[in-house]
């Protein structure tokens, strides 16, 4: 998925606005959900991997309010490749706007020694990428294990369906509380509960290398890549119907339907063989 294609925008995507009332109903249920995951687990406090994305600081905001800002710890663990202005956001995040405790860790010497034992991925900007995102996961874990906590995942809906996490990377966690909004409603959504515009509206990066952006990767814009999944993947509308409706070649379509098919994996257990006996 590594290579930047041109990005489809479509004339006319569907409008996926959520309500006034609908998003409070989701700021409730997301925090209702947040601290029955955190009981169910028999913990007072979970950890979140803070990125500066809208992401990771709409799911720390409403950890916040489910748990208390002293029941949230919060890493912020950049590379060689993360932009400097995206790692102060995140402290930010956690030291102006939630108020909660953080540290800093450095990724890069961690992966250079998974390089140094296995030497010739060293230049694979794709294995090297998933590498530091793994690395970020140990780390969650580590500090879980030893403040007894859940980790936060910052999965939304669109990344979900098609794939868009590195496995056993940033989709190693405990659980992921934005999971049914789509990228343009997490953002809305972030909006609501007073999350700043300039972290609201920022362009989405995994931040595997430089520059990367994830409309550029994906080869579509969000807003035509949430119509598409939800008239055509989860809705069940035909391709051409889909294509028509919101004035988009049909080729986006299949684009995306290519994308949810070839990361079913992604979204479900390992599988075993039919038991035998
Ligand atoms: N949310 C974000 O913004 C974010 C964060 C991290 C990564 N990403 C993106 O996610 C992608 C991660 O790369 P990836 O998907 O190539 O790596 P991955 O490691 O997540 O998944 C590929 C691996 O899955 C396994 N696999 C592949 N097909 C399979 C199948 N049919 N059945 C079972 N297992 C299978 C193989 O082990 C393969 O190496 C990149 O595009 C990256 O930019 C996005
Ligand atoms: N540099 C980072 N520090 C801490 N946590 C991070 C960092 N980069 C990513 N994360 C976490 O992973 C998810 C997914 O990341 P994307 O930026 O969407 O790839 C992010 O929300 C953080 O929780
Ligand atoms: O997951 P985040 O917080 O890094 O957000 P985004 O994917 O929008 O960069």
């Amino acid at each position: 998925m590594a290579e930047a294609k041109p990005v489809q925008r479509a004339d006319d995507p569907l409008d996926l606005t959520l309500s006034e009332a609908e998003l409070e109903a989701y700021r409730d249920h997301i925090t209702d959900f947040i601290a029955e995951q955190a009981d169910a687990a028999g913990v007072e406090t979970a950890i979140i991997g803070l990125s500066g994305g809208i992401d990771s600081t709409l799911t720390s905001h409403l950890a916040v309010e489910a748990l208390g800002a002293a029941n949230v710890y919060g890493l912020v663990m950049p590379s060689e490749v993360n932009r400097e202005a995206n790692m102060s956001d995140a402290e930010r995040v956690a030291s102006e706007l939630l108020d909660i405790e953080y540290d800093v860790i450095e990724v890069e010497p961690i992966a250079d020694a998974f390089l140094d034992g296995y030497p010739d991925a060293e230049g694979d900007q794709l294995a090297v990428g998933n590498l530091r995102v793994r690395c970020r996961a140990v780390l969650n874990y580590l500090a879980a294990n030893h403040r007894d906590s859940i980790v936060l995942g910052t999965g939304n809906r669109s990344e979900a369906l098609v794939g868009y996490f590195t496995k056993y990377g940033d989709g190693a966690v405990d659980c992921h509380p934005i999971a049914n909004l789509y990228k343009g409603q997490v953002r809305q959504l972030a909006t609501h509960v007073g999350v700043p515009d300039d972290l609201a509206e920022k362009t989405a990066s995994a931040e595997m290398w430089l520059d990367q952006t994830d409309e550029a990767e994906l080869g579509i814009d969000y807003p035509t890549l949430d119509s598409i999944l939800a008239l055509h993947v989860e809705g069940g509308v035909s391709a051409s119907a889909t294509a028509a409706e919101i004035g988009v070649d049909e080729d986006a379509v299949e684009h995306v339907r290519t994308l949810y098919e070839g990361s079913e994996h992604k979204r479900a257990a390992p599988p075993g063989p039919d038991p035998l006996f």
